[in-house]
């Protein structure tokens, strides 16, 4: 019998991206791996020196596209030689491509302010940070994922808050729990997609490949498993009405009645986690302008650089006359009167209330976000993403809206909390993961650098405080300790409507929202922001879901 092509012990074997065979700690087994790649590559191309003889290779590899494989090749490479921690891999990696140059290959570059759309490149931490902690954190993140991802780039603003997260992604994804690798990836597909965020989509695409999954499933959710199937609607409330979701649902998943496709409690509470943690994190890829991955679509270019390109260091325009603003928009309070409200609150002191007074407050702040509009436009659904969802026009209704308002009371932070009830059942059920939650929870609510814009010693407690209390509000959860009028003195309409944006209809959120709010804070502030929001939505959505399971288990 004819050998394989030796392309196939790289691409399909050990791992579809050659990437993964670099991923290692020691220096040996990424030297090894190396040699055999450039084994490949030289039998591709035919020998040394010689132009590619592409008949005679495509004779080889019988359907396959030579071309086309070179290419894929030599975009991993590209990425590799832009991300990969270790520089003997980096060194060899751009050596590779300048030969290929020499051999007159079309070598794909990487495109300029390639990480977001909305912070300038130069503003963003390098790949190779200086900062010894946040390079540990960007090396473990490229162990972990085979590459340094744009998100996980973009949170190095806030090393602190990057070890817990890339803690509770690697323990979801990779560690111990109920569900086969695949699923998790394929779960997290299926949530993103609530978002149509092609960017975490194609992510998990690549990753589910690598875990073995089956290529077919990524026609889309009609070709998975019932059992996979089933999750639809739970995802779709989760992400967009979590508080609709009741025992029944968890009832109809936990209790199926084909065995089959029956799904345990720890396996439910395994997805709901993945679910709740791929839509919040959709909020946050919109939020900070995320770009597409250097090997996705978007990410490369084949064209050579133009002149403009060469003269600027931000190819996306994000130079800082457009970050001060639209000068149309709504003149903003600003840090210094900000400042002055929160030190006013400090000053005056918890005031005597009464519950009932508290509950006003909280209503009132729900009914007036009614009136806070977030974006209409739509992106338009892309058939990629689209093929992973059911009834894509669903998507989130105020909540002071709700059809059945009797039937759904608000929800109160005193009857089901994550430190009193989630906390705990999530750790029984998913062990451990309590316990990684609650650290992740804590740095997002409490990290603080007492700094607001060039201002420093600022205690911002308050400010951050009104953001976590108002996103928990959008979802109808009332914690009965805060006083809601914050609210309404902290946040202004513009900041409001950002937040219900970018929560709430993420894709909808564009540059110039990002630009018109809170102008005088800085890049890393805004992604701090985002980072609240991302864990504030996520912490709705969790609470939600845990009472569901609860009220199934008792
Ligand atoms: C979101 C920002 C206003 C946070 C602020 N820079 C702080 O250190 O607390």
């Amino acid at each position: 019998m004819a050998e394989e092509p030796s392309r196939m012990k790289i691409r399909d074997e050990d791992s579809l991206r050659f990437v993964h065979c670099l991923s290692s700690r020691d220096p040996g087994v990424r030297n090894r791996a190396f040699d055999s790649i450039l084994r490949v590559f030289d039998a591709l191309i035919g020998g040394h020196g010689s132009p590619p003889d592409m008949k005679g290779m495509a004779t080889i590899h019988g359907a396959v596209d030579t071309k086309e494989m070179i290419d894929e090749y030599l975009v991993d490479i590209l990425r590799l030689s832009v991300q990969c921690p270790f520089e003997d891999v980096l060194d060899r990696c751009k050596e590779l491509l300048r030969d290929m140059q020499e051999r007159t290959y079309k070598i794909p570059r990487v495109l300029k302010g390639g990480i977001s759309t909305f912070v300038p490149e130069r503003e963003i931490i390098p790949a190779s940070s200086k900062d010894t902690e946040t390079q540990a954190l960007f090396v473990d993140a490229f162990l972990q994922n085979n590459r340094l991802d744009h998100v996980v780039q973009l949170m190095g603003y806030h090393p602190q808050y990057l070890e817990c997260f890339l803690r509770t992604q690697q323990y979801l994804m990779k560690g111990d729990g109920a569900l086969p690798f695949h699923y998790r990836h394929y779960i997290a597909i299926m949530a993103a997609s609530r978002h149509m965020c092609t960017y975490l989509v194609h992510l998990h695409e690549q990753e589910f490949i690598l875990q073995g999954g089956d290529p077919e499933w990524l026609k889309g959710t009609s070709h998975v498993p019932k059992k996979l199937r089933d999750l639809n609607e739970l995802n779709k409330l989760l992400a967009h009405r979590p508080w609709l979701i009741c025992k029944s649902h968890i009832e109809k998943l936990a209790r199926s009645t084909n065995s089959k496709d029956n799904w345990s409690i720890s396996e439910l509470v395994q997805a709901l986690i993945l679910m709740a943690h791929f839509h919040s994190l959709c909020s946050f890829v919109y939020g900070c302008g995320i770009k597409s991955e250097i090997d996705h679509n978007g990410g490369f270019t084949y064209r050579p650089q133009s002149p403009v390109e060469k003269n600027s260091n931000d190819f996306d325009s994000s130079d800082s006359s457009s970050t001060n603003g639209d000068i149309n928009s709504e003149p903003e309070v600003g840090i210094e009167l900000l400042m002055e409200r929160m030190k006013k609150l400090v000053e005056e002191g918890e005031e005597e209330t009464t519950q009932e007074e508290r509950v006003k407050r909280f209503e009132k702040v729900e009914s007036q976000s009614v009136e806070i509009a977030a974006n209409t436009v739509r992106p338009s659904p892309k058939a990629e993403v689209l093929k992973y969802v059911d009834d894509a026009e669903y998507c989130y209704q105020d909540f002071a809206k709700r059809d059945s308002v009797e039937d759904i009371p608000t929800f109160r932070a005193t009857d089901y909390s994550w430190e009193d009830h989630g906390f705990s059942l999530s750790n029984r059920l998913y062990m451990d993961i309590g316990n990684q939650l609650e650290d992740k929870f804590s740095v997002a609510t409490n990290m603080t650098y007492y700094t607001m814009g060039e201002v420093r010693d600022v205690d911002t407690t308050a400010f951050r405080r009104a953001i976590w209390s108002y996103i928990h509000c959008l979802y109808g959860i009332m914690h009965d300790d805060y006083n809601y009028g914050q609210v309404n003195q902290l946040l202004e309409r513009n900041l409001k409507a950002y937040i219900k944006t970018m929560t709430c209809y993420p894709e909808r959120l564009t540059r110039k929202d990002y630009d018109n709010v809170m102008r005088e804070f800085k890049h890393s502030e805004k992604v701090h922001v985002n980072l609240m929001l991302l864990e504030a939505r996520f912490q709705a959505e969790l609470l939600y879901a845990l009472r569901g399971v609860m009220q199934f288990m008792t």
